[in-house]
């Protein structure tokens, strides 16, 4: 048997592909990716699996019910989806002789570096044990303003909590086209690499019942790509697509996001998928933000500090402005705010963010860049 492309991927499988036209769940292509997985799992691949489908399968179970706000419907419709789906996933695998096992997790599980560890042992623990895990976002208890813009944004952060080497996230189109994918001459992108930005190719569309749409996708892989994991997007539909990827199969169109070179840790890849729970800001000088955007990795000394906004702790999550008003960088504040406040424009402190645990943001637009 030919040797896979990779070790350890984590695949995405969104809604539409594990729905059919009528709403139901798609069952013979749950099975057909299950085959591809177990595939995969017996070639020596770890493999993760992050999972929508659940508000689907329950909004086709339930049909009927009327009245409810938006809310309540995700709520009903993810706890009796999420059921069904999970179900459907287990009876699968074991006629494999696999197991698999569900988790449920949501944004909130990432904000502190202790949970995201203990979550990260859970799925460590599965895998060292042949169990596939089956992640979700727990959508009965998310808090709209605490969710994920939807799972591609959940598969970016296990990817790298997980070290995977590739994200495949599988959907209704191969890959990112060079304009929408129904008009006749929008082309596919089969390579994006560093220095070529195809945002501008992507509209809000998204199919009936995806969540963020190509936008969404495009952001997570473009964040990945630049922390070295290789991000394949293509079509779940396509027979024998996660094998073919692979290299165990003939090919199948896709769109690839080549992989830095460039290694990053792995404290620092939490640090980048963690602006959301940003504490506080510090809003730096001129000289300050052109040495952060600099190539070279640089600390934030309290020197370049202008102004402290907010109150966090040290090891708490702040945003780096520049004085245009532009978040470039986020990071682990190396002093608490009433400290860092105190030694602001001092000289021979501690940096405020040392360059290990600081993340620029590569899609940045200010007026600093070298
Ligand atoms: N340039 C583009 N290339 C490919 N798809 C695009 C582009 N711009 C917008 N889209 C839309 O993104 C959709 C896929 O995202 P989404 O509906 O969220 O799917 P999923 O349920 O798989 O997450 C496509 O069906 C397409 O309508
Ligand atoms: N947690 C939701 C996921 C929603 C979502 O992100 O959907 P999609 O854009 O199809 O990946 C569900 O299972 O329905």
């Amino acid at each position: 048997m030919p040797t896979p492309r990779f070790k350890s991927i984590a695949v995405k499988i969104g809604s539409n592909v594990l729905t059919r036209r009528d709403g139901t769940l798609d069952v013979t292509r749950m099975s057909a990716l299950v085959d591809q997985i177990a595939e995969l799992h017996s070639a020596g691949m770890r493999v993760v699996i992050v999972s929508s489908g659940a508000v689907a399968a329950g909004r086709s179970e339930l049909r009927g019910i009327q009245g409810l706000d938006s809310v309540s419907s995700r709520q009903l419709y993810s706890a009796v989806g999420q059921a069904k789906l999970i179900n459907r996933y287990y009876d699968l695998f074991s006629g494999r002789g696999l197991a698999c096992g569900q988790v449920l997790t949501t944004k909130e599980n990432f904000a502190t570096r202790r949970h995201y560890l203990n979550q990260k042992h859970c799925m460590e623990v599965m895998l060292d044990n042949d169990v596939i895990p089956v992640v979700n976002e727990n959508d009965t208890v998310s808090m709209t303003e605490l969710m994920f813009t939807d799972n591609d944004e959940l598969s970016g952060l296990l990817a790298t909590m997980m070290g995977c080497e590739a994200l495949v996230i599988l959907s209704n189109v191969d890959g990112v086209y060079t304009g929408d994918p129904t008009c006749h001459d929008s082309r596919l992108i089969p390579v994006i690499g560093s220095g070529f930005d195809a945002s501008g190719m992507i509209s809000e569309n998204r199919s009936s019942l995806g969540r963020g749409g190509m936008a969404t996708k495009y952001r997570t892989a473009t964040k990945l790509a630049s922390e070295g994991v290789a991000v394949i997007i293509a079509n779940g539909k396509r027979e024998g697509v996660l094998t073919s990827l692979m290299g165990l199969g003939p090919e199948v169109p896709h769109t690839l996001f080549s992989p830095s070179a460039t290694p990053v840790t792995g404290v620092k890849k939490w640090i980048a998928h963690s602006e959301d729970f940003a504490k506080g800001a510090v809003r730096v000088n001129r000289g300050a933000a052109e040495a952060l955007l600099s190539p070279v990795g640089t600390s934030l000394l309290m020197v370049g500090v202008d102004a402290v906004e907010g109150d966090f702790e040290k090891d708490d999550i702040v945003q780096v402005i520049d004085p245009e008003g532009n978040v470039i960088a986020w990071g682990r504040a190396g002093l608490d705010s009433v400290h860092a406040r105190a030694a602001i424009g001092g000289r021979g402190s501690r940096p405020l963010i040392h360059c290990d645990y600081l993340y620029i943001d590569s899609s940045v637009r200010s007026p600093f860049l070298p």
